[in-house]
């Protein structure tokens, strides 16, 4: 049976079935809890919310953290995904607090988080440690009540964080523009169902117009993450906030190489830290697109070992949008059908269009790193010596291969532990590679 007829067998997924909203898209249409109902577990609101000034004295938050009850987690958390997610938010911040509090690390949770974020983690289909997730799509709240509950809420001026380790505007914002852009990416969901929908109904011209609004929506993408430039200052995010959001993959040399142990009698367990890598909506759009990228090298916690970091972080995405990105790809046909029209001038440019819209996003997003993590590690800031500032967690810069004097984007590492400039042109140029594909198709 040819791929097209198969992918025409399966239904096309449904969005509410994955905990996606139409409206809203990954970040599910009702608003995160701000905190936990049950009082019961008070006392772990109280330290999150005071992380940035508990994190002053790194110690305060460590001996803060031992003092707490351990707690497992009850029906009143159980039975709510809402109080799921948001006691995964709390643990998750407590968890990298507690390992990142001050220059020396931890490499063993006490059980009084292990404990309860293990088993939150596992219902959720998420590793037990801050991701992406539980930074940025369960941790903002609306700003002041808005008249319409659908739409205008989440425009970027009215929406904050719950929390953040240290209370500044930059890492508010940090977040906050991933939250607009999963927010602007809820179009493309759409969109790109449409399509899938008119490739069904053998309906050409909708195929085009539904392309040709999926690559504005993309343009709008990247129009978002180029915002992040207006409130995050690039020297704050490096040296005060990224510290906090690295994992525990690859960080022998600092002090972690065995990961971190989950409770005093745990084991230990090596994560990646959080990163976009884990949001669904750029794996969707691959998907959509046919982008394919392959096993790289510069996933550098996998030595010697090929890993297609993209594939990894589907890992790392909740349960049901990682099953929602397997069925996207066991029943999309786009490119095959982009392929079969060659012929179709306005089909091949309203698709070209697409690619190149990604494209951009990613040259955008390259500029974005250069800015926010090349520069400033290469800066000599003064600061950063200083007791009480966390220096730079640059995981495994210096275990790097330290052959010749190459510039720091060589050996640079992310916080979800890729060799972050080669891993990031890879993925730039793997969308152009499937772009030049189609065109070499054509002639
Ligand atoms: C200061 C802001 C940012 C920095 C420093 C940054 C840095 C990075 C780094 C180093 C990686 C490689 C994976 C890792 O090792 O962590 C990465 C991956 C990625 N980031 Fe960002 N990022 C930022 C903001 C964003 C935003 C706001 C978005 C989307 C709106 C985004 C989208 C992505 C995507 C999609 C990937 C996976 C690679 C790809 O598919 O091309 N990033 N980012
Ligand atoms: N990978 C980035 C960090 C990053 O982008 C990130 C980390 C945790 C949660 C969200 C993130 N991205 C944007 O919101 C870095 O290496 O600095």
């Amino acid at each position: 049976m040819s791929l097209s007829h198969r992918t025409k067998m399966i239904p096309l997924p449904v969005l509410e079935e994955y905990c996606i909203s139409p409206d809203h898209g990954f970040l599910d249409g009702r608003l995160p809890l701000t905190r936990l109902t049950s009082k019961k577990y008070t006392r772990w609101e109280d330290i999150v919310a005071q992380l940035p000034s508990l994190l002053q004295d790194g110690s305060q938050v460590r001996s803060a953290i031992d003092e707490l009850e351990v707690l497992a987690l009850d029906e009143s958390i159980l039975g709510d995904v809402r109080e799921l997610r948001r006691a995964y938010s709390v643990l998750g911040f407590m968890a990298h607090a507690y390992v990142w509090a001050t220059e020396r690390p931890r490499d063993v949770l006490p059980e009084c988080v292990a404990g309860p974020l293990l088993h939150a983690a596992d219902i959720l289909g998420v590793p037990p440690l801050a991701t992406y997730s539980s930074l940025v799509l369960w941790n903002f709240k609306v700003a002041d009540v808005c008249e319409q509950p659908e739409s205008g809420c989440l425009d970027l001026e009215n929406i904050t964080t719950i929390n953040t380790f240290t209370g500044t505007v930059d890492e508010s914002w940090f977040y906050l523009v991933s939250v607009r852009f999963e927010k602007i990416g809820s179009s493309c969901l759409n969109h790109g169902l449409q399509i899938l929908r008119a490739i069904r109904d053998g309906d050409d011209k909708a195929v085009t117009d539904g392309l040709n609004k999926l690559a504005a929506a993309i343009e709008r993408l990247s129009r978002a993450l180029m915002e992040m430039e207006t409130k995050c200052e690039p020297s704050v995010f490096y040296f005060k906030i990224r510290p906090f959001l690295a994992g525990w993959t690859n960080m022998s040399h600092l002090g972690l190489p065995q990961g971190v142990k989950y409770g005093a009698e745990g084991q230990y367990q090596i994560f990646s830290g959080g990163s976009n890598a884990q949001s669904s909506l750029i794996q969707t759009l691959d998907i959509l697109l046919g982008v394919k990228h392959s096993a790289n090298a510069a996933h550098s916690s996998k030595a010697n070992q090929k890993v297609n970091y993209l594939d990894e972080m589907k890992k790392y995405m909740p349960r049901q949008h990682r099953e929602f990105l397997y069925h996207l790809a066991s029943v999309c046909n786009i490119s095959e059908y982009v392929s079969a029209n060659a012929s179709n001038e306005p089909l091949q440019k309203a698709y070209g269009h697409c690619i190149a819209m990604l494209q951009r996003f990613r040259d955008n997003h390259i500029q974005i790193v250069t800015k926010y993590i090349i520069l400033p590690s290469n800066s000599k800031q003064e600061n950063s010596n200083k007791k009480g500032v966390l220096s730079p967690i640059e995981p495994n810069t210096k275990a790097a291969d330290s052959s010749g004097p190459k510039t720091a984007s060589c050996k640079t590492i992310g916080t979800g532990g890729t060799k972050l400039m080669p891993f990031l042109k890879q993925c730039r140029d793997e969308t152009i590679a499937t772009g030049e594909a189609k065109k070499e198709n054509k002639n």
